[in-house]
């Protein structure tokens, strides 16, 4: 394309116009992209195919993108040279303007000196008259050319050049109707401006089908890795905090389009792809939002006798509790409570065909300790909360209190009462910061009324404490102790994360107490999510980076969730054993 467009302009005869060129190019130009955009059609139709099955080798829309991405390159250059063209001949137009301009002078200067000295010497009026019609000749040259300029102009900066907008409109129109040469002038500025038109219309749908497209093939993507049973990952960037901008931060995180997150770093921007990506601006609403999302799924998948386990994680102060239970006073709550009128909603909604026993467990990890939320005082330091698994796999805390819930409003109020018990303080970096991992167990037994089968479902919600580094948060003495707790056991998340990503034998789960809580979420028998919390500012840009590059370790663990169920039979043969070692009869018919 540039060849032609090339040889066509240097190809111009002294008399020929070189826009007569440029509209063959154009022209041809126009052709080249109905074509593709005929070519673009027939691919997104004939991509109206389902999901592909897995094992995909390549998405479908991923040869179709690499199509799109390749048209709309070639697009981009073909308007490009055009405004080459344009420029080129706003600057030709610009000199023949500037000479134009000093002959009028130079001539006009001359005419008015010979009309004086002729009048004086009383000469011949007929020579009076050439010189100033040379002179007129002069201005209506001028003339064409500031018309010109002045509608290259409009071009150059993508206006329509509107003779009614022109007070030399009535001239130009005169012009275009009347000389050859002006109206051919006048005419393919017009059309090339149309043409540039067009070409800028076809490339915003290339683009918008580009980017349809991406979203479309992460969207499968996700879906495809969602049924493999691959941890799921939300990123969530909270908005810059008064502190930052104090600090006078600049914002170096943003999202590309909800799954994209870029960052500025100091060896250019760094990309990173995720299941769901929030900026700054989304609401609670929009995290949680309706019932097609991640989160509803996960929660019924809760109910329907699964494992689930949804967390936060990030460095300190970037909104994990913001994410997890919400703002201070519940104005903006966050997933934690969402979760509960959620459960009791889909609890309500099937009432009629299965009878629905909900219980929960509130624990924080204090200092290496599994403190339980529910008690307080020496009550709490008391009483001993272990983890265990049971013969599944599935991890419980043993000698957690364990208590029922039998609305949302119930378990609201649990919760309210563990989070006055957990261990909160100030520092540098967060005015509440967390210093504890907080746990929250909600275990759900439904009873099909049907079949009489039994499934046991168990929603975990974790809010961790944040990463912090001593020198930033201002730790001393008794939080200096809790960060190092919390770093210790968020370094052994870390570790089992990156051995899990590599596929390593061994999984250093009984590193710490966190890991040992987290084992059946990571790596096991659960349906897991994880947020990852991030901070705008480029005060943060290490421990962004670090917070993003575990989360996209996190991506790649696969996880192997299975319904916990069991069948009428089994059920009431639980029941009886259990009857039998706590002493109390039992009937006959029900052995
Ligand atoms: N998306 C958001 N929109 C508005 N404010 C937010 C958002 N995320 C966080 N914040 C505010 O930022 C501050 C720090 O958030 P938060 O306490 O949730 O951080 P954190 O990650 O839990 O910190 P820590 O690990 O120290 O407990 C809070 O004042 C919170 O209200």
């Amino acid at each position: 394309m540039t060849t032609v467009l090339v040889k066509q302009t240097e190809g111009c005869s002294d008399t020929e116009l070189p826009l007569e060129g440029a509209q063959a190019c154009l022209e041809e130009l126009k052709e080249s992209l109905y074509k593709k955009e005929r070519e673009i059609t027939e691919l997104l139709e004939s991509e109206q195919t389902p999901i592909p099955p897995i094992p995909v080798a390549q998405p479908p829309c991923a040869v179709l993108l690499r199509v799109v991405v390749e048209k709309a390159h070639d697009i981009c250059s073909e308007v490009s040279e055009a405004r080459l063209l344009v420029d080129h001949m706003f600057e030709e137009n610009r000199v023949a303007l500037a000479q134009a301009r000093e002959k009028l002078d130079h001539m006009s200067q001359m005419t008015a000196d010979d009309n004086n000295r002729k009048e004086e010497d009383n000469s011949d009026p007929e020579w009076l008259d050439c010189g100033t019609e040379h002179v007129l000749l002069l201005q209506e040259t001028l003339r064409e050319c500031e018309i010109t300029q002045m509608a290259l102009d409009c071009i150059r900066v993508g206006d329509s050049p509107s003779l009614s907008d022109c007070d030399t409109a009535p001239e130009l129109d005169e012009m275009l109707g009347k000389g050859e040469g002006v109206k051919s002038v006048g005419q393919q500025l017009l059309l090339l401006q149309d043409q540039l038109k067009q070409v800028r219309e076809e490339n915003r749908k290339v683009v918008e089908n580009y980017t349809s497209e991406r979203t479309m093939r992460k969207k499968y993507y996700n879906m495809v890795e969602d049924m493999k049973g691959k941890i799921r990952v939300f990123c969530r960037i909270r908005p810059m905090s008064r502190a930052e901008a104090a600090q006078g931060g600049a914002i170096a995180v943003g999202c590309l389009d909800d799954y994209s997150v870029t960052v500025e770093t100091p060896r250019g921007p760094r990309e990173f792809q995720f299941d769901r990506v929030f900026s700054g601006k989304s609401s609670q609403e929009d995290v949680f939002q309706d019932t097609n999302s991640l989160f509803s799924r996960l929660i019924q998948s809760a109910i329907d006798g699964f494992n689930v386990c949804i967390f936060a994680y990030g460095q300190t102060g970037s909104g994990k509790t913001f994410t997890m239970v919400g703002d201070r006073d519940q104005k903006s709550p966050g997933i934690m409570p969402r979760a509960f009128n959620a459960i009791f909603d889909i609890l309500q909604e099937n009432a009629t065909k299965f009878d629905f026993k909900v219980s929960v467990n509130m624990l924080e990890l204090y200092n290496d300790r599994l403190q339980d939320l529910f008690l307080s005082g020496a009550e709490a330091q008391s009483r001993r909360v272990e983890i265990k698994r049971n013969r599944k796999g599935l991890v419980f805390a043993q000698g957690a209190e364990t208590k029922e819930a039998s609305s949302a409003g119930e378990l609201f109020a649990m919760f309210q009462q563990a989070c006055a018990n957990r261990h909160i303080a100030a520092t540098k970096m967060n005015v509440e910061s967390s210093r504890s991992h907080l746990i929250i167990g909600i275990m759900v037994e439904s009873r099909n009324l049907t079949n009489g089968s039994v499934s046991f479902g168990k929603l975990s919600l974790v809010d961790l404490a944040g990463s912090e580094r001593a020198a930033k948060t201002g730790a001393k003495d008794d939080q200096l102790k809790e960060a190092n707790s919390i770093n210790k056991s968020l370094s052994a998340l870390g570790d089992v994360i990156s051995a899990l990503s590599s596929e390593l034998p061994h999984i250093p789960y009984r590193n710490s107490k966190l890991t040992q809580i987290m084992q059946d979420s990571l790596g096991g028998n659960a349906k897991t999510l994880m947020v990852v919390n991030v901070s705008p500012s480029d005060c943060n840009l290490d421990e962004t980076l670090t917070s993003l590059i575990y989360a996209t370790r996190v991506k790649t663990i696969t996880n192997i969730a299975q319904r916990n169920l069991e069948s009428k039979e089994i059920a009431q043969l639980k029941e009886v054993i259990m009857k039998l070692r706590s002493g109390q009869p039992v009937e006959d018919e029900e052995v």
